[in-house]
């Protein structure tokens, strides 16, 4: 079955857009990238977006207006991945987060925009959509849901494996050996690029540290990384998800306090040892035994000295990126947003309750038809 998996991520750099082939269920699942492509946001509607996300003040009025301006975006984003190949039956569509809080007294709350019966209406194809509300209506997080397909894909007879994912924030996979009676885990670990693509913006104007080359000429201040650690959200043991809430405008403020008197090289090599040190303590914290392979995806497996830092710390696995498997590191989410749709289409239930703290595994996602 042809499904069109789209992503928006916490970067907010735009719409990333994979056609899969996808035959299976769970176990025997096959998913097949035929085509990935990113589509940047016209930077008023990112500006907008990141507004919103930072706390910006919004009528309803102009939410309903942020809302179909994305379900917009994102329909032309599906309808331009299926130029010229066969059609599509179904379209997953993330949508894009602008408000995430886990439960904590209360139940969660996770707010993803781009409404699907405008994808669907708009692609002419049937679309899933609001994918979180589900697991967090019984409870759960509503985060992260990747670790299903991940575990579907990405599971080795005898090697403990973490999936890595570093995108604006860090979320991790943990995938026992198949034969192994442990269970599967995830959680995010914490800030993935978000803090040192805000630092660099302030800094200059990059939106980015390429490759981590910048961070690569300063020295990690290993004090501030020992110190931020220390932080509630590392000690907490998963389940647990954050977002742009936390790790935001207003975290990099305190951490730039911290480090006054740091050059920028040395500021942004102390932020990223803190991504890095947030996953490999993680793993030392809250798995059974540390990953044999640690696999990378997201856009921080494009930063080298990221992943440097993240080898030196975890000397024992094998650090190396999904591509290295064959499954592509810049387009796995928004291939897992197509399985998720393919599962909901197929009435498999999409959440691993062991992961959001779910008390049970439930269908994730509401089905829009063409009318
Ligand atoms: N060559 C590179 N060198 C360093 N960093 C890079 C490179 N390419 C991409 N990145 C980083 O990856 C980020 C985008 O990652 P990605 O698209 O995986 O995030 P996202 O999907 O929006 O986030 P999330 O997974 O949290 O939802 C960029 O903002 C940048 O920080
Ligand atoms: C609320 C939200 O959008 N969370 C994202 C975010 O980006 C990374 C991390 O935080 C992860 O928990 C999740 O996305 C991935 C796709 C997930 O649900 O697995």
């Amino acid at each position: 079955m042809r499904v069109i998996g789209l992503m928006s991520g916490t970067s907010v750099d735009g719409i990333d857009a994979a056609l899969v082939d996808i035959s299976g269920s769970t176990e025997d699942l096959q998913a097949t990238l035929i085509a990935g492509a990113t589509y940047p946001y016209p930077a008023d509607l990112r500006d907008r977006i990141l507004a919103v996300c930072g706390g910006a003040p919004l009528s309803l009025a102009e939410l309903a207006e942020l809302d179909d301006a994305i379900a917009t975006q994102f329909a032309q984003a599906a309808l331009k991945i299926q130029a010229n190949q066969a059609p599509a039956v179904l379209i997953g569509s993330h949508g894009q987060t602008v408000f995430h809080r886990p439960p904590n007294a209360q139940l969660g709350y996770s707010l993803q925009i781009g409404r699907g019966e405008v994808i669907a209406y708009q692609t002419k194809i049937a679309t899933v959509s609001n994918f979180r509300a589900a697991d967090i209506a019984i409870g759960g997080q509503g985060a992260p849901l990747v670790p299903p397909i991940d575990a579907a894909l990405l599971r080795h007879p005898i090697e403990h494996r973490c999936v890595q994912n570093i995108g604006g924030i860090g979320n991790v996979t943990y995938l026992p050996p198949l034969k192994a009676d442990l269970p599967i885990r995830g959680w995010d670990t914490g800030a993935g690029n978000m803090l040192i693509d805000l630092a660099v913006q302030r800094f200059s104007e990059q939106t980015y540290d390429r490759d981590g080359a910048w961070a690569a000429r300063g020295t990690p201040n290993l004090e501030l990384v020992d110190r931020w650690l220390q932080q509630d959200f590392f000690q907490q043991p998963p389940p647990k998800s954050t977002g742009r809430e936390h790790f935001g405008a207003a975290y990099l403020d305190a951490c730039l306090a911290d480090a006054s008197g740091l050059t920028q090289a040395d500021i942004l090599a102390t932020l990223t040892e803190f991504t890095a040190a947030s996953i490999a303590q993680s793993y030392q914290r809250f798995l059974p035994q540390l990953p044999d392979r640690v696999l990378v995806c997201g856009g921080g497996s494009r930063n080298t000295y990221l992943k440097q830092r993240l080898q030196f710390l975890l000397p024992d696995s094998i650090i190396c990126t999904t591509d290295d498997l064959g499954l592509n590191a810049d387009f796995k989410e928004a291939i897992a947003f197509a399985v998720l749709a393919y599962w909901r289409y197929h009435e498999i239930p999409g959440n691993l309750p062991e992961v959001t703290g779910a008390p049970k595994s439930v269908l994730l996602g509401e089905i829009h038809h063409v009318v």
